[in-house]
Formats: C-alpha cells, structure tokens, sequence
C-alpha cells in the first residue's frame, strides 16, 4: 500500500501536497473527492477532516493528518535525505526559510487567492465578482509582489538561496491567476527569473494540470 492522498484535482491545497509528494519521488495514490457533490460535507469526511475540506492523507499505517502546509513539511521531514532539502537543517538558513514560508501565509496567499475568487471561482458558483474588491485587492499584491522582487534580488528563492517548501506553497495559486490572465510575475525581472525557475521543476510539471 502507498500514502493515500484525498483530495480535488485541481484544487491548489491539494495540488501544494502532490507538489511535495512528486519533490521527494513519494509513490502515493490520489483518491478524488466530490467537492461538487458535497462529499467533503458528510459525517464519514468530517470525520477525517473536521473542517470539511481538502487535503489529507493516509499512511500505509494508518497515521493520517490535514492541513497541506503541515502536510508538505512532515513530507519534507521524513524524506529529508531524498532529493532537495526543502526544510534547511542550518539553524539561520531554516530561519530564513520560516521567514519565506510565512511570508507566503500573510503576504500572498490572502490576494492571489481572494483574486482567484474574484475572477475565476465566484462566477463558477454562479455569484458575481465584486469589482471594487477585486481592484483593491490587486493594487494590494503588486505592492506584495514589488517587495518579492527586492528580496529575489538578494537570494534565489523566497526561503533562501537553495529551493525550500517556501517556493513550492506559492506554486498553485499563482498558476491559477496566470491561467486566467493575471501575470504580475513577468513584468518584475527578479520574480520573472525566479517564478521560471520554480515552474519548469519536473515536480510541478507533472501535475500542475491536475492529478
Ligand atoms: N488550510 C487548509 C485549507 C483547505 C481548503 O481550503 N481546501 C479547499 C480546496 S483548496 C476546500 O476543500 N474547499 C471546499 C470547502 O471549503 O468547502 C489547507 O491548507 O489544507
């Protein structure tokens, strides 16, 4: 048996545990679930993932957990010597690394993914994109994204200058707004180079269409 990864095929919280997953050459099985239909709601889900969403995981021994951030840093730690590093062990570099790591929590994730609602994901659930929001909101993250290019000037990753999980958290979300014509990436050159760089990764190649 290989971990059970349960989740939606393009879901970005799921796609940042496949990501890991394909980084540290984990075999796993994806077993979709019918976000459409509601699964995710039922008492057998809930039971699994109290807040009724996607991601988590099973091991072949029965230990399972949610939360894809969590999710990818125990992938990191129990595969520390396949491939990549993804979590430094160095105390300074980790801490640079919890540095990126946060900084994709408060200062990317509220934007990309409230402009990914905006303009992809409320439509699709029938409601209408609130223009003044979605406007705000962008104003917001290219100021976000104008303080990536400056770090990027300094080091080649978000988290340091060696690929970390920092790098691999942005991946889903700004795939998702670049699929529907928000590129912010390739107008500021040190977030160009390095959104290149973390794309074209055999990891990211392999599912960022979906599982
Ligand atoms: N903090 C959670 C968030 C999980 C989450 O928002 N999952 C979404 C898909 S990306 C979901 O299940 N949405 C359905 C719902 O909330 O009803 C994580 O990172 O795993």
């Amino acid at each position: 048996m290989v971990l059970k990864l349960y989740g939606y095929p393009t879901s970005t919280c799921t796609l940042r545990v496949a990501v890991t997953l394909k980084e540290k050459n984990v075999p796993f099985e994806f077993i979709p679930v019918d976000l459409v239909g509601g699964q995710h709601k039922t008492p057998a889900f809930t039971a699994n993932q109290p807040f009724g969403q996607v991601p988590y995981i099973v091991e072949d021994d029965g230990f399972q957990m949610y939360e894809s951030r969590a999710i990818a840093r125990y992938i990191a730690a129990k595969y520390a010597g396949v491939g990549e590093q993804l979590i430094p062990k160095d105390l300074r570099e980790s801490a640079i690394f919890e540095q990126g790591a946060s900084i994709e929590l408060t200062d990317y994730e509220p934007f990309v993914s409230g402009l990914a609602w905006e303009n992809k994901f409320t439509q699709m659930y029938g409601g209408t994109k609130d223009e003044k929001r979605a406007e705000s909101l962008l104003a917001t993250w290219r100021s976000k994204l104008d303080a990536y290019d400056k770090i990027l000037g300094q080091q080649k990753y978000i988290g340091g200058n060696k690929i970390t999980l920092a790098d691999l958290f942005h991946l889903p979300y700004g795939s998702v707004l670049l699929g529907i014509g928000i590129d912010e990436f390739s107008s500021r050159p040190n977030v160009a180079r390095w959104w290149n760089d973390i794309t074209s990764r055999p990891s990211w190649q392999a599912i960022k269409d979906g599982l």
